[in-house]
């Protein structure tokens, strides 16, 4: 029948064959709704549209708009034309992806940037000697004597003024050397952006900061206040760039620091005596298709760019640093921050679950230079080694070389995955304007000349030079083109739901429809794109493709959606960061209920999903992966198949952050008269938010991960020196044991209505004090506390199971069952058998009984007796 549709028309081009070819399927699948689409009517409507002029569907948002209000049609027209707008923006996103790649490729996809640091106040006496390190906006001359200089090249070149935050940088003009101090903003970021962009198409990438101690790298990625550095902004950026995507997504959070050659996770708790619980050991793993898992690494869920900072912050902290003879500061090792994100569904992206490495890396130095001894000299050996391999193996990659030498250090087995042609690479190399350094700023230069492989004659002619900057020039205009057309209809999406929204508001929401639509199968996916490129009289409306079967979701889904508890309330306020503590084996806690085989990075990726109330990234699905299955829509709502788990708590300070422990006020207030920084840290009193609906608080953490069927929960904090805390009962908000009723514990569900506030016992990590504290009704109030963390704590939730509540369970299943008769008739059946076949057992059995006993004088009452 296609075939002679095609032959009717005549179609000549692959295009127009192509869009009739659906049109036809279209019409047929019409013809089965509606018996009175004859052949010839379909043929005659296929001419007509044949003929009409072509349009680009939804080209930008006014035709949208026309489309939409004008007709003013119902509902159901309205989530068409939703429908139709998400598929377009699907489509915008392809191609910009598509665009933003190949400008990369053409940039680059290791790509190596230069920063010069300025003068800082204390250099004051080398200005006088002036830089020895210029440069313009893609190359760096060193000066090397009176007549001698050199000159490398590099992608971009940043100049001593050059910006990376929001605020402009001259406002400390007058506290360094000045080249060229008007500072272009964001300059540094803006070139990280595209790799950022390309991250969440689900390129692995990666950005290296590199230098000699003292150069700035930190500065890079960590900045300061005024004016946040890589990691902060890209974090930002990332958050925000999904947000504003139509998919639902999930970001994870680790830090890891590589010192003398070991991993260590900066997000769980220095333990200082050795009888403690030590954490678990980082093992680089690879999985069948080459990508690396580090075990034991924490991940933690992060909603918002906030809960990110502050974890950042706090791994930042337990960083290795030691003051040098070159930094007051000195990062002694290769600092490590991961994001994974993952999005749900997103058919467009390079991948579902990809992550972006920003490495701090530690300070080359030459130790014999420096003169460093003991502890200082063997970091520094083994900072150098890694760089080296760092150095070789990007080096190896640029030449495309058989033979990647990965396995030369830890820091290259971790970023195996994300460092290749499939990855993005930027590296900023740093460098001193010191005559002093300069040996250094060489070595430096030497590095990223290396691994930018420009001397292996790579160099472009200038003609090839010219067309290749035309080109890329031509896809940035593309890609900020596209970018420009996807906000447009976004906007319009958004006009068009408030719009739905006004007039069904009793209706289910249209995200509802939309998300089940885009996870059923992509068959069904196929269909929408081709329905969206039909003018509309032609597309099924949500009636239709209800009849026709194909709007109906995902059998499965549907069933688990069905048997999904009721919304419980927000969890936005809960006010504890929990991730699982991974720890295999077994506790050494021995108690029957601890068992410590815990979710592993990967299973924590799997149980979180997107904050609850964000209509836009919500999404129902039901997942079994590994121990831990997820329950629906409910990021707190995970079970467990042992009765223990232990978690990495956050503990954050009350509301206001007040301190509650009074007789610490004096001594912090102590601290702050003397001016000193706080080396020792104090033990306070933090309050731990396990689920508490009163505090509504955007910046919560997420939340303790709750247990299955838990009639009495303990919580137990492991203590320092090894031994353990029982906090259940501390708990203010706690009622009794948290006894659930029989009724909650069908419902899979925490069992908890009520706040739940643990206090618990917690150093207060801090470097100095904040500027402002006062001190009111006896109580400390911290009026700015960026500096003031509480150290996190392993917190340990044993589950009881009261034993009559199970056999409580045991009889209402096995009633239930029997009640339910269709798919137990056969057990019934049996049943009954064999109970008519004990019977007549025995009947027989006393029978002859009987008669035997006849025989010795008994009579026929004492048998039948004995046989009732
Ligand atoms: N571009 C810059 N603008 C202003 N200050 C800078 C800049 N770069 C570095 N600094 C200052 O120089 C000092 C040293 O910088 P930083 O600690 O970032 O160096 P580093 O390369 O990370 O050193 P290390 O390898 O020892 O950790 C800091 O006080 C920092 O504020």
């Amino acid at each position: 029948m296609q075939e002679n549709y095609e032959h009717s028309f005549g179609l000549k081009s692959m295009e127009s064959r192509k869009s009739v070819r659906k049109l036809s399927d279209t019409i047929r699948s019409l013809l089965g709704l509606k018996a009175h689409f004859t052949p010839t009517w379909a043929d005659s409507v296929c001419k007509i549209v044949k003929e009409l002029p072509y349009e680009e569907p939804y080209k930008n948002g006014s035709q949208v708009k026309c489309l939409s209000f004008e007709t003013m049609g119902s509902s159901e027209n309205i989530q068409d034309d939703i429908a139709a707008l998400y598929d377009h923006l699907n489509r915008l996103n392809l191609q910009r992806r598509q665009a933003l790649n190949d400008f990369l490729d053409l940039k680059g996809n290791i790509r190596v940037l230069c920063r010069i640091r300025p003068m800082a106040p204390r250099e004051e006496i080398f200005l006088l000697q002036g830089s020895v390190v210029a440069g313009d906006s893609n190359n760096v001359f060193l000066k090397l004597g009176e007549s001698k200089s050199k000159r490398y090249s590099f992608d971009t070149v940043f100049h001593p003024g050059s910006s990376q935050g929001y605020a402009k940088f001259v406002e400390k003009k007058e506290n360094f050397h000045e080249i060229d101090f008007l500072a272009r903003d964001e300059e540094v970021f803006s070139e990280v952006e595209p790799v950022i962009k390309s991250a969440l198409d689900g390129y692995n990438a990666c950005i290296f900061a590199y230098g000699q101690t003292g150069t700035g790298k930190t500065f890079t990625m960590e900045g300061k206040d005024n004016c946040p550095g890589v990691v902060p902004r890209a974090i930002e950026a990332l958050f925000k760039q999904a947000e504003d995507s139509n998919h639902a997504f999930l970001f994870t959070f680790s830090m890891l620091e590589i010192y003398m050659g070991n991993l260590r996770d900066l997000l769980v708790p220095q333990m200082k005596k050795s009888m403690n619980p030590m954490p678990p050991c980082l093992t680089i793993k690879t999985d069948p298709k080459g990508g690396i898992e580090i075990e034991n690494l924490i991940a933690i869920r992060v909603n918002d760019f906030n809960q990110a900072k502050r974890l950042y912050v706090l791994g930042n902290r337990l960083r290795s640093t030691a003051s040098t003879n070159s930094n007051a500061t000195s990062s002694r090792s290769h600092c490590l921050t991961r994001i994974t994100m993952t999005f749900i569904h997103a058919l467009e992206r390079h991948r579902e679950t990809n992550k972006i490495w920003m490495i701090d890396l530690g300070g080359s130095e030459r130790v014999l230079k420096t003169k460093t001894r003991g502890k200082r000299f063997d970091e520094g050996k083994a900072i150098n080694l890694s760089l080296s391999a760092l150095g070789d193996v990007i080096s190896a990659l640029q030449r495309r070389r058989s033979h990647i030498p990965y396995r030369n250090s830890k820091l290259t087995q971790v970023l195996r995955d994300s460092l290749g042609e499939d990855s993005k690479t930027l590296m900023l190399v740093h460098v001193s304007p010191k005559e002093e350094d300069l040996c250094e700023t060489v070595c430096s230069l030497g590095f990223a000349t290396r691994v930018k492989s420009i001397h292996l004659g790579h160099l472009d002619s200038s003609e090839v030079q010219v067309k290749k900057e035309v080109a890329m020039a031509k896809f940035l205009q593309k890609v900020k083109q596209l970018e420009y057309e996807q906000e447009n209809v976004r906007r319009d999406i958004k006009n068009l739901k408030a719009d739905l929204e006004h007039r069904t508001m009793s209706e289910p929401s249209f995200d509802e429809h939309f998300q089940v639509q885009n996870i059923s199968d992509a068959s069904q996916d196929s269909q929408h794109c081709i329905n969206s490129q039909l003018p509309r009289f032609m597309m099924p409306t949500i009636c239709s493709r209800s009849k026709s079967g194909v709007n109906q979701p995902n059998r499965q889904i549907s069933q688990k959606k069905d048997s999904l508890p009721t919304r419980r309330r927000k969890t936005s306020s809960i006010r504890a960061a929990s991730v699982t503590f991974p720890i295999t084996g077994i506790s050494e806690y021995g108690s029957e209920f601890s068992v410590s085989r815990t979710a592993s990075e990967c299973d924590i990726k799997m149980v979180i999903c997107p904050e609850e109330g964000n209509s836009e990234s919500n999404f129902t699905f039901s997942k079994t992966h590994s121990n831990y299955k997820m329950v629906k829509n409910d990021p707190t709502t995970y079970t467990s198949p042992h009765g223990s788990k232990r978690v990495l708590v956050v503990p954050l300070l009350e509301k206001k952050n007040k301190i509650f422990e009074h007789d610490k006020a004096e001594k912090l207030d102590g601290l702050r008269m003397s001016g000193g920084n706080m080396t020792e840290p104090v033990n306070i009193e933090a309050h731990l938010f396990l689920n508490d609906s009163a505090v509504k608080d955007s910046e919560a953490p997420t939340p303790i991960s709750p247990l299955e069927k838990c009639d009495v929960l303990e919580l137990f904090i492991l203590q320092e020196d090894g031994t353990e805390k029982n906090v259940t009962n501390l708990n203010e908000g706690l009622h009794g044991n948290v006894s659930k009723s029989e009724q909650e514990l069908g419902s899979q569900n925490w069992p908890l209505t009520e706040a739940m506030i643990c206090p618990i016992r917690t150093e207060l990590i801090a470097q100095e004090l904040p500027k402002e504290t006062l001190v009111s009704d006896g109580e400390m109030i911290l009026q700015e506390s960026p500096h003031y963390l509480a150290r996190p704590c392993l917190l340990e939730m044993r589950c009881r199971r009261d034993l009559s509540m199970d056999l409580r369970d045991a009889e209402s299943e096995h009633h239930a069952s029997m009640s339910y008769i269709e798919p137990q008739e056969e057990n019934t059946k049996t049943g009954i058998l064999d109970l008519l076949r004990w019977k007549v057992h025995m009947v027989y059995g006393g029978a002859l009984l009987g008669l035997g006993v006849q025989n010795i004088g008994l009579d026929d009452e004492f048998f039948y007796g004995l046989m009732l």
